[in-house]
């Protein structure tokens, strides 16, 4: 078979020449005016080209382009749910495809891949979604791609997303894993670990994976001592958070807040409620003895030491602060200026420090599978043998902190993930090599619901509305 014949879609006629070529040999053409799309594909080549972020990259380029208004709105709409779509729209390209995917021109694959978002999940006319696409994608990769991506969007445009899913999607009877995966865009091995934490493959699993597509609420918590979260609803427009006492939640469409005054004056912070609240409940086990010397080992970029050291000032208590990154170091040191707080550029393992902490908190680096609705492109950039690494420099962060403890000392381990290899898995082998006593933390996040059968504490954007964080809380042994 030649090489035009093996490129084309099916059921479609032959693009006019062979797709996968490479761009030194394409006429560019001017860049069309179409700045939504143009800064949404801008970003999608970013991320498969350099593991950029589309949280910090798309903001910086509306900023350098001045985008603002509607244009901004849809190139965060596209951008994000392009990213967030990933998986699920590169089966059904594939299924439009006569050879692999990944024969495909990455430059090409994104225009797809933004191409079929608009034309799948967005109210965009086919006309307007096809041709736009196809004008951006020939002033990347030369205007030898126009056909084939013309054809193939064609191919894609055919059927809605459900007859899409009717026929690619495993039978949920025989894989309801599988099956909810690729209709709610998560790769399979992370709708798993979701399944084992949820110990659910049906209704509860199908809530999960849904509340992860959905755009979060950015949630702030007042600095305690400067502001109380009904001040800053007040003054943002948004609303007191239900279970943290510090929160307040704003609807997604929240803008640039950097900007925003009570987070120029330092008074509030951006800080999921699920953070908050396993800061706080770090903080509500009986220290059973002296309470005054604080200890967050893994603190970049500052959010639970800022909210630790507030408390601390009310308290009498001081706080260390270790980071191993030295530019994470950095955020820590502006969330914390003014506060009790020394910040210590320096590896959890083995940071040097005297020990005998009353409290130390382990909010330990993890897979994220937390807060994957904040992070669009992470669930396709994690690979499950992330987690093996994971889980053993963890591991390693525990024993350094119960060795840093005091004895009869509270440690508080955190992670931003339901994954039970990185939750109750090392957490459960740390506390028995400790010989620690598991309290229930349940009875650390009071008036929250749904928190199970302890003694751990999962949370649940589909049940709590925060970040999927998992918290444990142990007592070293007297
Ligand atoms: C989940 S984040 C902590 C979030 C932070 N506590 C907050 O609330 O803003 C984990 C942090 O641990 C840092 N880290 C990774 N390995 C470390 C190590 N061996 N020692 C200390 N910090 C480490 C990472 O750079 C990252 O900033």
């Amino acid at each position: 078979m030649n090489r035009e014949r093996r490129d084309r879609p099916r059921n479609r006629p032959a693009p006019r020449r062979e797709y996968a070529g490479r761009r030194e040999h394409a006429p560019r053409r001017p860049v069309p005016t179409d700045p939504a799309r143009r800064a949404a594909l801008d970003v999608l080549h970013a991320i498969r080209e350099r593991d950029a972020y589309a949280n910090l990259v798309l903001p910086e380029l509306l900023r350098e382009r001045r985008i603002t208004g509607r244009d901004a709105a849809l190139a965060t709409e596209l951008t994000y749910g392009a990213a967030r779509a990933q998986g699920l729209l590169d089966a059904i390209i594939a299924a439009c495809l006569d050879r692999p995917l990944d024969k495909v021109d990455g430059a090409v694959l994104d225009g797809l891949r933004l191409g079929a978002y608009q034309l799948l999940r967005t109210r965009i006319p086919e006309h307007a979604a096809v041709t736009s696409t196809v004008d951006l994608v020939r002033a990347d990769a030369g205007s030898h791609v126009a056909g084939f991506v013309n054809a193939v969007l064609r191919s894609v445009s055919a059927k809605d997303e459900e007859t899409w899913l009717a026929e690619l999607a495993p039978d949920p009877t025989e894989d309801p894993i599988g099956s909810l995966a690729l209709r709610t865009a998560h790769p399979r091995w992370i709708a798993r670990a979701f399944a084992e934490a949820l110990g659910d493959t049906g209704a509860e699993l199908a809530a999960a994976l849904r509340a992860d597509d959905e755009r979060p609420a950015v949630h702030l918590v007042a600095r305690p001592g400067e502001i109380s979260a009904e001040e800053l609803a007040a003054i943002t427009g948004g609303e007191v958070a239900p279970y943290s006492p510090y929160g307040v939640h704003l609807p997604p469409s929240g803008g640039d807040l950097a900007d925003s005054e009570p987070i120029r004056e330092r008074l509030a912070a951006v800080q999921d409620e699920g953070s908050q609240l396993c800061a706080l409940a770090a903080l509500a086990a009986p220290a059973e003895g002296p309470d005054h010397r604080w200890l967050d080992l893994c603190a970049g970029p500052g959010g639970k030491a800022a909210l630790w050291g507030a408390l601390a000032a009310s308290t009498g208590a001081t706080v260390d602060a270790v980071e191993k990154a030295p530019h994470r170091a950095r955020l820590v040191e502006r969330a914390i200026e003014g506060l009790p707080v020394t910040v210590h550029v320096a590896d959890g393992r083995e940071s040097g420090l005297p020990g005998g902490y009353d409290r130390v908190l382990v909010d330990a680096p993890c897979t994220g599978l937390g807060a994957l609705r904040r992070r669009p492109e992470a669930r396709w950039r994690r690979r499950p043998s992330d987690v093996a690494e994971l889980t053993r420099l963890q591991s390693e962060l525990l024993a350094a902190a119960f060795a840093l403890l005091r004895p009869g000392g509270v440690l508080a381990y955190v992670v931003c993930s339901p994954h039970l290899a990185e939750t109750e898995g090392v957490v459960a082998a740390a506390a028995r090599r400790a010989r620690a006593a598991t309290l229930d933390a349940r009875e650390l996040f009071p008036g929250v619901p749904q928190l199970g059968d302890g003694p751990y504490v999962q949370l649940w954007p589909h049940r709590h509305g925060t970040d999927a964080m998992f918290c444990a809380v142990l007592r070293a042994p007297e």
